[in-house]
């Protein structure tokens, strides 16, 4: 038969890895393939090269059988290919319908022919249930509507196989659920996609056939309906997987962090966005801020980072009022931060992975001599996490964080605020585009964080990752806490209660 897509015997190096190492991959028409793999198995690269971004050193790439070659993504588009990124390409302060119409608008529509261009973008959004506004900014909506605009741009442009790279990371359980609706009814109407995930809810949930990567070699490529999630996690990790969090009682110490009726309006808001927030975590103890996206959550963590000044209440560290305390002083306290953007706010892109993990003690003696870094107590270091933590990239230290695979990023964000042994660890979202045997890892590490004392405070929109792992729920709606659960008290039908604002909990700090 004739695949939609075929990729043969892919090879594509970088300095020091084979990202990609004779790899097939066929798709069928009119059938979601998930693509599955670890961290760095080269997903991405894959795709990469399907979408003219990279050239492959070896193998050929077919469409409905014929062989094509694919310089650039103008080449991918003329052969119907399009693709969602993991970072979305959106110019924040154009509109909606700009940004589906650029980098066409003269070919097809040209200056006067915006109204063509509204007429066709309507059209789809309602064909395929994406309710978008056209003139809206995209600074000025979700994440979710973003990601719609992203699939509106292939849409716009005709394609009919559709990359999804990794759509669900930044989604709320909701948005997740619209998407997978929409991905069904895109393949109703004849289109292809290729679905890269590390969930395996969401494969199960929706793909037909499903390809396995690890360490840049083809695995195996299965029917999803004839193998359970364990199967398909041991074929990705090499190993079995454990999917439950092993903790003792925890052991309650001093307290860590106290807040007191925090309340944050920043200039540009009409109200208030925390509002009179109290609440505190102790050592010993994980704490976990959950909530639907939204509802305060960012705004808390940058009040307690120091990322935002803010207009009432107080944040005491170990007793010490920090509220108008610089970020390097709340560090230098011991306040680490794995925070919820990894690119904005949790590297610098163009240092060196080794670069990256002394940020936050580059200026101590052990790093420093008379203003100069001391290179190899840096690199010295940076082996250390990178072997303790499996991060992987081609080139250990030495390589460039922006080349790094997304969810070795984030593990190397993570290695560098857990070793940091401080005594309030915020980790926001840590586990976002991790593998499922790195997210047993690192929520191990957590629950170890704590069984040493230290405080945690989590926020995560994971409800088994919440579920799991914290010792106390703190639920967070529009802006105020409105519960404070013991998770071994509910269940998640009713924690989603609490979310949506319809159920108040009863003695939680005012
Ligand atoms: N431009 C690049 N320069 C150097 N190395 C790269 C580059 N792009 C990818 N790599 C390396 O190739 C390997 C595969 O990366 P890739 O992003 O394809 O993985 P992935 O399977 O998509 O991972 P993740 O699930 O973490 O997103 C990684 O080790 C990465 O460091």
């Amino acid at each position: 038969m004739d695949y939609a897509i075929e990729m043969l015997n892919i090879t594509k190096e970088f300095p020091g890895i084979k990202a990609n190492d004779h790899i097939n991959l066929q798709v069928k028409q009119g059938e979601i393939h998930a693509l599955l793999g670890e961290n760095g198995a080269g997903k991405s690269t894959l795709m990469s090269i399907l979408f003219g971004l990279y050239q492959p050193d070896e193998g050929i790439i077919k469409i409905n059988g014929q062989e094509v070659k694919i310089h650039n993504p103008n080449d991918a588009n003329k052969y119907a290919i399009g693709m969602v990124h993991q970072h979305f390409k959106l110019v924040h302060n154009f509109t909606v319908l700009e940004n589906i119409i650029l980098g066409v608008e003269d070919a097809q529509f040209g200056f006067l022919k915006t109204a063509d261009a509204r007429k066709k973008v309507m059209e789809l959004s309602q064909k395929y249930h994406l309710n978008v506004d056209p003139d809206a900014y995209i600074e000025d909506i979700t994440v979710g509507m973003q990601q719609r605009v992203e699939i509106l741009k292939m849409l716009f442009r005709d394609n009919d196989i559709l990359i999804f790279d990794e759509p669900t990371a930044v989604l709320t359980p909701q948005e997740i659920d619209e998407l997978m609706h929409i991905m069904k009814g895109l393949i109703k109407e004849g289109k292809s996609i290729i679905f890269i995930t590390h969930k395996l809810n969401e494969i199960k949930a929706v793909a037909d056939r499903c390809t396995i990567l690890r360490k840049g070699k083809y695995i195996d490529t299965v029917n999803v309906s004839e193998v359970s999630k364990e199967e398909l996690s041991e074929k990705m990790v090499g190993r079995k997987v454990n999917f439950n969090v092993e903790k003792a009682e925890p052991q309650l110490g001093d307290e860590v962090l106290r807040v007191e009726n925090l309340t944050y309006h920043p200039k540009t808001a009409h109200k208030d966005l925390l509002k009179n927030i109290s609440f505190h975590v102790q050592r010993g103890e994980i704490v976990c801020i959950a909530g639907i996206d939204g509802n305060g959550q960012s705004e808390l963590v940058y009040a307690l980072t120091g990322m935002v000044p803010i207009q009432k209440g107080h944040i005491f560290l170990k007793g010490e009022d920090i509220t108008k305390a610089s970020i390097r002083k709340r560090s230098d306290m011991g306040m680490a931060h794995i925070p919820e953007d990894r690119h904005k706010h949790g590297l610098v892109l163009d240092y060196s992975l080794a670069e990256n993990m002394i940020l936050r003690n580059y200026d101590k003696p052990e790093f420093q001599k008379h203003g100069f870094i001391r290179f190899d107590k840096m690199k010295a270091y940076a082996d250390k996490l990178i072997q303790k933590f499996d991060v992987r990239s081609g080139e250990g230290g030495k390589s460039i964080a922006r080349g790094m695979s997304g969810g070795n990023q984030q593990k190397a964000i993570i290695a560098r605020e857990i070793d940091s042994q401080s005594d309030l660890l915020i980790a926001v979202q840590p586990t976002r585009g991790l593998d499922v045997g790195a997210i047993e890892f690192i929520h191990s590490q957590l629950v170890k964080h704590r069984d040493d004392g230290k405080a945690v405070l989590l926020v995560s929109l994971e409800l088994d990752e919440v579920m799991n792992i914290s010792d106390r729920i703190l639920v967070m709606y529009e802006g105020e806490i409105v519960a404070d659960l013991n998770p071994k008290d509910i269940d998640v039908k009713e924690l989603g209660l609490y979310m949506a604002g319809s159920k108040r909990g009863e003695g939680y700090e005012k």
